[in-house]
This record gives structure tokens, C-alpha cells and sequence, in this order.
């Protein structure tokens, strides 16, 4: 099974009208190659500026709540991302988990919630150094994993996102051996605990420092089926991740 490499550019809290615009016409202008899924994931508020402009890729949320829609001051639905354009939401990212004190199992019920709603999902899973140094990396993960198993059966709109914490905005990028060891463990947990044609079919993106640099030998390894890009997917070296497999 070939599995269609996919890249995704997470814009987190950064832009203006101004920056969304120029990053847009960047990526409408670049010549791309085709084969590539391109996502990018603007913040809440350019999303359907974004949607309205970007000729070549689709849209992601950064973010939703479980819920459809009432009293949740601040939030934003799947319902609404739908609404506005965008086909995909990230979730579980290792931020909302540390910044904002998510736990799996509420990031899982947002899973099952934008699934439901027709949105697909990156789901991200990672350990911190503390976790990678006490030998928790796999443990970890496959929890974070575990958590969504327990909510949803069909993952073919999923793509799961490991990004490990102590790589994300770090500047210091897992080895290509690194992330291999751990993309094939979690297909690995695929098989053994969903099924075989699940672990066969669904992408495993990496994410954590990837730039210009190093993404061409990470992307090289088996299952390393993308990339989900912080820092640079702002600036025009984007470009030449998504080309890393020209
Ligand atoms: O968190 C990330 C993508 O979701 C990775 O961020 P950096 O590429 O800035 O390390």
C-alpha cells in the first residue's frame, strides 16, 4: 500500500492579515510537488480567509471543543471549522497538552466529536525528555494512543502526528533512527490493537524542528509518512519540505 505523503504547516498563535496573505500567495506562486497532501493550520480567525485563498491545499483548525455548539465562552466547534471550509483539525497537540493541561481523555472525545462531524484529524502523540530518558517514550505514546482506541474504530480520516515535546520549537530534531523507531512502534500498536489494514494505511507524520535541513533523510525512513511543521512552514523553506521527496 502506498501511503500519500502529507505535510502540515502548524501557524500556532503567529500572523496578521498581512503575514496569512503573504504565506498564502507563497504557496499559490510555489511550484509544489503534486504528490503531496499540503494542510496548513492557521489560527482560529484567518481560517476562512485561508480557505477562501489557498489554491493549493486544504485547511486545518488548530483546535476544537466536544461540544456543537452553547455556553463555552471562548471556543470554537467541528461544526464550525466545517461551517467556514476547513476539512481537518489538529488535535492532542503537545501544547494543548502542556500549556493548557488537556488530558487524553478529553483530547480523545474532541477526536470522536470532529470525526463525527466529517472533519478529519492529525492526532499528535509525544513524550517529553524527562519521559525519553526514564525509557517512557513508547508507554507514553501508545497511552496517548490508547486513549482514542477506547472512542473511535474506523481511523482512516485519522493521521497520527508524532511530535516528540522536547523536539517542538527546540531546534534539536529527532534523528531520522529516532523517529523510525518510533513511527514503527505505533504502527506496530496499530496492528496489534486495531488491525492490520489500519496499521498497513494510516500516516504517521513527524514533527519537532523540521526544516530545510533535515527533512529529506527523516523522510526517507519507511514509515515516516510526513511532517507537521511549526516554525518553519512561517517562512519559505515550507516549500522546499513539502518538495523533500523531489
Ligand atoms: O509543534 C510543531 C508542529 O505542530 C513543531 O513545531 P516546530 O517545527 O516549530 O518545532
Amino acid at each position: 500500500m502506498v501511503r500519500q505523503f502529507i505535510v502540515g504547516g502548524n501557524w500556532k498563535m503567529n500572523g496578521s492579515r498581512g503575514t496569512v496573505s503573504t504565506l498564502v500567495k507563497g504557496l499559490n506562486e510555489a511550484s509544489l510537488d503534486k504528490n503531496v497532501e499540503v494542510v496548513v493550520a492557521p489560527p482560529a480567525l484567518y481560517i476562512n480567509s485561508v480557505v477562501e485563498t489557498l489554491k493549493v491545499g486544504q485547511v486545518a483548525g488548530q483546535n476544537i471543543y466536544s461540544e456543537s455548539k452553547g455556553a463555552f465562552t471562548g471556543e470554537i466547534s467541528a461544526e464550525m471549522l466545517k461551517d467556514v471550509g476547513a476539512q481537518w483539525v489538529l488535535l492532542g497537540h503537545s501544547e494543548r497538552r502542556h500549556v493548557f493541561g488537556e488530558d487524553s481523555k478529553s483530547i480523545a472525545k474532541k477526536v470522536k466529536h470532529a470525526l463525527n462531524t466529517g472533519l478529519k484529524v492529525m492526532y499528535c502523540v509525544g513524550e517529553t525528555l524527562d519521559e525519553r530518558e526514564a525509557n517512557q517514550t513508547t508507554a507514553v505514546v501508545f497511552e496517548q494512543l490508547q486513549a482514542v482506541a477506547d472512542v473511535i474504530q474506523d481511523w482512516s480520516q485519522v493521521v497520527i502526528a508524532y511530535e516528540p515535546v522536547w523536539a517542538i520549537g527546540t531546534g534539536k530534531v529527532a534523528t531520522p533512527e529516532q523517529a523510525q523507531e518510533v513511527h514503527h512502534a505505533i504502527r506496530q500498536w496499530l496492528a496489534d490493537k486495531v488491525n492490520a489494514q489500519t496499521a498497513e494505511a494510516t500516516r504517521i507524520m513527524y514533527g519537532g524542528s523540521v526544516n530545510a535541513g533535515n527533512c529529506k533523510e527523516i523522510g526517507k525512513k519507511a514509515d515516516v509518512d510526513g511532517f507537521l511543521v511549526g516554525g518553519a512552514s512561517l517562512k519559505p523553506e515550507f516549500i522546499d519540505i513539502i518538495n523533500a521527496q523531489l
